[in-house]
């Protein structure tokens, strides 16, 4: 069976599921015990697109918002990896296409776990705060998530800030440990690419750092104002298509890594310009581990965005987007082998909308 072609009608679609809408940092998502799903991918998938009204650019019959950004789906289940408290799998829902990817993880979702698995009975929570460690499923990495839990319960409310969320919250604080990955994928500092110098890494997200300057835009234009430029969008989406097959990933058109970054000088005090194609649209801020590796990338000496760099004194490093600044705490260093590795701390916010029953659509 493919995504595409719906199960015979499940007791899921009379009886409704359990779901938490929770926002985690930037993004928007619906989040769910895997006990409370089917285990089977395409079945999983499948029922996923009709939760949140995929395909359609809408997603007017669903949970999702119409944007990549609220269409995510974070799958969470107590672990039995040794030292591990939580899995995390996490699915992004395309909007317009009849596509689910785990190719990815979701470092803003992320934000939201740990509370979700308090409120869900899956760990216990600490006195007056709580450390859970995540395995971030579908990248094999690890997090650990701390976060305020008076009186046992997740508290949501706060005074932390985060560019792209009105108003404040309680801080998450999330520390990436180091992977086992490399840091430049394909060996290099810099590859070119149809004529393009690029810098490819994961810091935790694969990422394709290019000039913005190189591709004719200033680099600070509205998200808008890029995605209405086709003949950009096209060449972006060719570098896109030659660097995932490069590190690896294969054919990656229906993937939505790699992400692609255009970079600038800074213009508003902080480390680099950048703007975010994820890959069809443009983030509206950055995602958390897009800006580790945004970071790790420019404190390689000669990757792309290295010269436009106002490197930071610590190891914060402010990345301008459309909507502010991301600082990303991030350390890149070499290893035994002459290797570059990264490690990432970010302090992220997140919020219960709404718990309760969802009701897919019966069929695609
Ligand atoms: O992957 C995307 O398209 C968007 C993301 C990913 C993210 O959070 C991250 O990079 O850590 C987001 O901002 O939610």
């Amino acid at each position: 069976m493919t995504p595409t072609e719906s199960p015979a009608v499940e007791p899921a679609v009379r009886d409704g599921i359990r779901c938490m809408l929770m926002r985690g940092g930037t993004s928007k998502g619906a989040y769910f015990l895997a006990s409370d799903v089917p285990a089977e991918p395409l079945t999983r998938d499948n029922l996923m697109l009709r939760i949140m009204g995929s395909p359609d650019q809408a997603q007017i019959d669903g949970l999702g918002g119409a944007h990549p950004l609220t269409s995510k789906v974070a799958i969470v289940s107590r672990s039995t990896e040794p030292g591990i408290d939580i899995d995390y799998l996490f699915l992004q829902v395309v909007v317009d296409k009849p596509v689910v990817s785990d190719a990815q993880t979701c470092g803003n979702l992320l934000a939201g776990v740990g509370p979700f698995a308090v409120e869900r009975g899956l760990i216990a929570p600490g006195h007056e705060t709580t450390s859970v460690r995540i395995r971030l499923v579908n990248t094999g990495d690890v997090a650990t998530a701390v976060f305020a839990t008076p009186g046992g319960r997740p508290d949501y409310d706060g005074a932390a800030e985060i560019d792209g969320v009105p108003g404040t919250a309680c801080p998450i604080d999330l520390e990436m440990q180091a992977g086992t990955k490399p840091l430049l994928p394909t060996g290099n500092v810099t590859d070119e690419i149809r004529g393009h110098r690029v810098t490819i890494v994961d810091n935790g997200m694969p990422v394709v750092l290019l000039d913005a300057g190189e591709l004719g835009v200033s680099g600070d234009e509205d998200p808008e104002v890029l995605e209405s430029r086709t003949d950009l969008t096209q060449e972006l989406e060719h570098v896109r298509l030659e660097a995932g097959r490069m590190m690896g990933l294969g054919d990656v058109t229906d993937q939505t890594v790699p992400k692609m970054f255009l970079l600038s000088a800074p213009t508003n005090g902080g480390a680099i310009g950048t703007r975010g194609f994820i890959p069809k649209r443009v983030h509206t801020s950055i995602g958390v581990l897009m800006a580790a590796s945004v970071a790790a990338g420019i404190a390689i000496p000669g990757a792309v965005g290295s010269d436009l760099a106002r490197l930071p004194d610590s190891d914060v490093f402010d990345i301008e987007h459309p909507t502010g600044i991301f600082p990303a705490r991030v350390r890149v260093e070499r290893n035994a082998d002459g290797e570059w590795t990264g490690t990432s701390t970010s302090l992220r916010t997140a919020r219960k909308i709404f718990d309760g029953l969802v009701f897919p659509r019966p069929r695609l």
